[in-house]
């Protein structure tokens, strides 16, 4: 603008210069005098006025602070880093660059942030900013075009199908009222484990992703069990697809206005596999949803979130793509996080015999006067609760949680954070950090004694289910499932390793992207306890 001003009246005098000068008329001494100064007065101030202009500019560009950030490679940038468990190589970067990183990858910028000071900025100070979800091809196509709650953007539709979903399926009264159906869910499978034959190993992954699928199935569609109907193996494999589909790794994602990527997608096949796993999944709803409108079928005491859900389609609430996508909600959100959270308070346990022993004498000292636990008891179990925060300290299912994405510019610890930055919290960095836990790699529950922390969002080293806006709705519901479940596996039966095998044996090596659990299946020995 300066520059043009500058040039302009450059133009100007260059004109009544030659004007004068070609018409050889002599000019007035006073009017050449006024020519000049007119003249040299804007040559004169521009050169100063684009100083400034460019001085400002520049002030302005030094004025946006950006996170320290690791050399990039070409095109990809960072996206190597998030290959292979990210969380690992986010937390060594956090070690040398600090709390905020900046990454780029691909196409998309994004910020990693690995501290409790860091996370209360992003989840609580600027939660209204940073809180809506990247759009991925994978996720859109898997939960119908964002229409579920975890995988939709922040807005007015997403606030009230969370509301619903909170009342109808996660609430602690609604939780209370299928008390029993965990109860009984957890009765048959210690039944089953109790008449295992001698010394023979279990495979733990199996026997509680069904469990769990089996109690979601209860409370959400009425005793429909997706493992059952599905057959496991296959039903896992879908179930697992569908993980990787939603952790958003596509060349869309992370080079979304190139139009290559489209074409990448479709030669990998990655297009035409998201879309088998959608219809397997579309095939299973719907079948859910056939049976729950049956006319013939026997309706339950208690209308579960299916037939919520049909009755809110019915008169037009709802549109039946939000309904399937909020099953698909409850259903992978609740099952494999509940499951990957028992098995790795199952290993931790085992490898830690001193510990299994004391939450053992706890919880039969509790409920000796009983056959089994039940979900009442489980406020006087104090140590099995520590037991379980230790458990969810240094192995939160979602290490990064479920990635966010900013709405407006904020500032994260001083540094300037863009919108449309796609943000990702190293919960499990903030477990393990040395500055927040003693001894961070040990798995000791003691160190919650005396403490008032716990894992509901405000205590920022402790962020298993996230905080904010966007916390996990079903807290109650996945810390009751995984404390009953624990606590009624330690009741009723001892565990040992399998003949030949030592605690070191155990592996503790994990796998997953967006969930991460444990790599190899966990084979135990249970034998009743009389
Ligand atoms: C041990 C059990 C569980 C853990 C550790 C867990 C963890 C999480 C985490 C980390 C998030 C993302 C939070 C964020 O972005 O800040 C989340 C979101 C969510 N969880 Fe859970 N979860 C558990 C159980 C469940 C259960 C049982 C259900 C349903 C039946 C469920 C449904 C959801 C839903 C719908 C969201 C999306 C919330 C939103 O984006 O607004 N979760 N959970």
């Amino acid at each position: 603008m300066f520059l043009g001003t500058y040039i302009q009246s450059f133009l100007v005098c260059t004109t009544v210069f030659s004007k004068s000068a070609t018409t050889m008329a002599p000019l007035n001494p006073s009017v050449e005098l006024k020519h000049v100064l007119l003249c040299s007065v804007p040559l004169l101030i521009a050169p100063v006025v684009i100083l400034l202009y460019f001085q400002a500019v520049g002030n302005k560009k030094k004025a946006i602070r950006l996170p320290p950030s690791p050399l990039r490679l070409p095109i990809i940038g960072h996206l190597h880093l998030m290959v292979n468990q990210p969380h690992r190589s986010l937390q060594k970067l956090a070690r040398s660059l600090g709390p905020v990183v900046q990454l780029q990858l691909g196409g998309v910028a994004a910020v990693v942030v690995s501290s409790p000071e860091a996370a209360k900025e992003v989840l609580k100070t600027h939660d209204v900013h940073c809180c809506s979800r990247p759009s991925s091809p994978g996720a859109n196509l898997i939960t119908y075009g964002q229409q579920d709650i975890a995988f939709s953007p922040y807005n007015e539709s997403w606030r009230e199908r969370r509301k619903l979903f909170v009342s109808e399926l996660v609430s602690s009264q609604r939780v209370q009222s299928f008390a029993h159906a965990l109860e009984a869910q957890v009765g048959d499978l210690i039944q089953s484990l109790s008449r295992y034959p001698p010394s023979e190993p279990v495979n733990l992954n199996e026997t509680l992703f069904t469990l769990i699928d089996g109690f979601i199935g209860t409370v959400a569609f009425g005793s429909m069990n997706g493992a059952r109907l599905m057959k496991y193996a296959k039903f896992q494999q879908v179930f697992s697809e569908a993980m990787v589909a939603l952790s958003a790794f596509s060349a869309q994602d992370f080079f979304p206005s190139s139009p290559v990527s489209r074409w990448f997608d479709k030669l990998v096949g990655l297009e035409a596999r998201y879309r088998r796993i959608f219809m397997e999944l579309d095939a299973y709803f719907e079948m859910v949803l056939s049976q729950h409108m049956d006319p013939g079928r026997v309706k339950p005491e208690k209308d579960d979130l299916v037939d919520v859900l049909i009755n809110l389609w019915k008169e037009q609430a709802i549109t039946k793509d939000h309904l399937k996508a909020l099953i698909m909600d409850a259903f992978i959100g609740g099952t494999t996080t509940s499951s990957v959270t028992l098995l790795w308070a199952m290993s931790e346990l085992i490898k830690n015999p001193r510990v299994m022993k004391k939450a053992q004498t706890e919880i039969r000292d509790m409920v000796a006067d009983k056959q089994s636990v039940q979900v009442d008891d489980l406020s006087k179990l104090k140590y099995l609760k520590m037991v379980v925060k230790e458990t969810l300290r240094l192995h939160p299912p979602a290490p990064l949680l479920v990635p966010r994405e900013t709405m407006e510019h904020v500032k994260v610890l001083g540094y300037d954070i863009p919108p449309k930055t796609r943000i990702f919290v190293n919960v499990w960095a903030m477990g393990r950090d040395p500055a927040c836990w003693q001894k961070p790699e040990e798995f000791y529950p003691e160190r919650f004694e005396n403490t008032s922390i716990d894992f509901h969002g405000s205590h920022h080293e402790l962020l298993p289910f996230g905080a904010g806006r966007r916390i996990c709705p079903a807290i109650h519901m996945g810390a009751t499932i995984v404390e009953f479940t624990l606590a009624s596996l330690l009741h009723s039966l001892d565990w040992e390793l399998p003949r030949g095998m030592t605690s070191q044996d155990v592996s503790m090596e994990g796998t997953g992207r967006q969930v991460f659990c444990r790599k190899t299946p966990l084979y135990l020995v249970p034998s009743s306890y009389k």
